[in-house]
């Protein structure tokens, strides 16, 4: 066999043991293009201080939501690799950005078991571009690659937010999920500084430089985090016939002092509560498993806010994970061709 597929995730610790859940965040956030400061202060910042404080209340997070199998990210993907297998003819691995399976060993694998392998065809797990989650994966790949492959062809599938197909996929599965009878739908993406925004917009001239931007066509839009989920909401809205006020998006899972994209997730479902809204359903459609973000963060501490304020009713609907028709789009991806070169603002 030729051509395989590697599909990759984020990663997540090996067990909660608060050793573990350092070893992880630190190589997370140490990652340039998720903590974007300059070396001494990313060491600073991340060494100094965020692995002396973080690592024991996030490790009681992990425990919360920690399956007999393992971590809900990583059983989800394993399971979802092993749907997009039953759909492909061609070997299928999976990586993972951060912790294990890494990206390396998940290549080695395939290399070993099809050692003519020629052409390996990339998936990130991100529907949007954002530096901190596709682009590194693309740049740890291309890294990988040309340092223990040479001969190995990568090809890199782009982020998939406005695939008719996959917009399809989300729209069912959320309806799926939708309680009859809701009052509002709350699209809640992952965060991210809005520094990292305006570092990947190529012109430097638009991405939050000038009003309503993501609204206005440029070719930043290729790069844009904050575009992309709009618009996903949007076109999401728009298939399930969504009427204005009763849906919009915010973004979740902010970290340190710094501007992150806003409206916030946990301030926007206060509002909603404090509004009337008595019956929300949350979708979280940056992420394609459900993880610490969406089973805590969400199924969590978001209803316990919602309940507080005043709501009633509330409904986290569960991320693709490893639906059929989910792993058989994923399987197409593999098997169309991605010959064109996939550009990275790195
Ligand atoms: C500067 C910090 C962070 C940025 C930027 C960031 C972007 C980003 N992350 C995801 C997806 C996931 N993040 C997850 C957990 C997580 N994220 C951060 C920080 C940043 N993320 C931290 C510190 C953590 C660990 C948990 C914690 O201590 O709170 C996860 C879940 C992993 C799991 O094991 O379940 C996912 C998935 C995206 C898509 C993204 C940019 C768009
Ligand atoms: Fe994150
Ligand atoms: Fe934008």
């Amino acid at each position: 066999m030729k051509q395989a597929l590697l599909i990759v995730n984020l990663g997540s610790p090996d067990s909660y043991a608060v050793a573990d859940v350092r070893r992880y965040l630190g190589e997370f956030l140490m990652d340039e293009r998720v903590v974007d400061f300059s070396k001494w202060f990313r060491t600073f910042l991340v060494k100094g201080i965020i692995l002396n404080t973080r690592p024991p209340k996030s490790a009681e997070a992990y425990k919360g939501i920690w399956w007999e199998e393992g971590s809900p990210l990583m059983v989800l993907s394993e399971r979802l690799k092993e749907q997009v297998q039953a759909h492909s003819d061609m070997p299928v691995g999976l990586g993972m950005r951060y912790g294990n399976p890494s990206i390396h060993s998940a290549i080695q694998k395939l290399k070993e078991a099809h050692p003519d392998l020629e052409t390996l065809h990339l998936i990130p797990l991100y529907p949007h571009y954002a530096m901190s989650s596709y682009e590194t994966v693309v740049v740890k790949a291309r890294e990988v690659v040309e340092a223990h492959f040479p001969d190995l062809e990568l090809l890199v599938k782009g982020p998939f937010y406005d695939d008719e197909r996959y917009l399809n996929i989300l729209a069912n599965s959320i309806k799926a999920a939708l309680p009859e009878d809701y009052d509002y739908l709350l699209f809640s993406y992952h965060g991210v500084p809005e520094r990292q925004i305006r570092h990947s917009d190529v012109s430097k001239a638009h991405c939050l430089r000038l009003d309503n931007c993501c609204a206005k066509d440029s070719p930043a839009q290729a790069f844009c985090y904050r575009h992309q989920t709009l618009a996903t909401t949007e076109m999401v809205a728009r298939q399930l016939d969504l009427k204005a006020g009763t849906y919009s998006t915010s973004f979740q899972s902010r970290l340190g002092p710094i501007k992150w994209l806003d409206p916030y997730t946990d301030k926007t479902i206060a509002e909603l509560a404090q509004k009337g809204v008595k019956k929300l359903a949350v979708v979280c459609p940056a992420f394609v498993s459900d993880c610490l973000e969406t089973i805590e963060e969400i199924g969590v501490e978001a209803r316990e806010i919602f309940m507080e304020n005043g709501g009633e009713d509330f409904t986290l609907i569960p991320c693709l994970n490893d639906q059929s028709d989910w792993a058989k789009l994923l399987a197409d991806f593999g098997t169309e061709l991605y010959a064109k070169k996939i550009e990275t603002t790195a």
